[in-house]
């Protein structure tokens, strides 16, 4: 499956958290995400992430692009509830793309947890029927 993670910076170092703590199973999967995200995940795991652009510069219009191409099976986007940021507009795209495409996203960790449990299950498996 391929995952894209991003993270608020409010949310970043408990975006790390998650991902240190799921290394086991993230490791088993493609990784993309926004530029700071990416790196700062990267860094702190050792798992290989795909990055793009961050977030403010267009990195969430690429993540869209390719869950519009369904090229990505489940989205870990942990929001700052409390700060407006000014390319909001692109996150409510992308969350928009998640309903019309029907893939998974959580954003919080919450969901995440739930997300990451059903991941190694196997909840996700039709996924890899709907991408043919
Ligand atoms: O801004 C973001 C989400 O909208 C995240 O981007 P970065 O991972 O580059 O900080």
């Amino acid at each position: 499956m391929t995952i894209a993670l991003i993270a608020h910076d409010a949310k970043k170092e408990l975006m790390i958290q998650f991902c240190i703590a799921y290394c086991g199973i993230l490791s088993k999967h493609t990784l993309c995400a926004t530029g700071t995200t990416g790196k700062l995940v990267s860094e702190a795991t050792g798992l290989k992430v795909e990055r793009f652009l961050s977030g403010a510069q267009g990195g969430d219009q690429q993540i869209a692009a390719r869950i519009a191409c369904n090229e990505i099976d489940m989205v870990l986007f942990f929001r700052d509830p409390h700060t407006v940021k000014e390319h909001e507009p692109n996150e409510m795209t992308l969350l928009r793309l998640c309903d019309v495409h029907n893939i998974p996203i959580a954003t919080n960790i919450a969901t995440g947890e739930m997300l990451i449990h059903g991941l190694e299950r196997g909840d996700l498996d039709w996924r890899s029927i709907v991408r043919r």
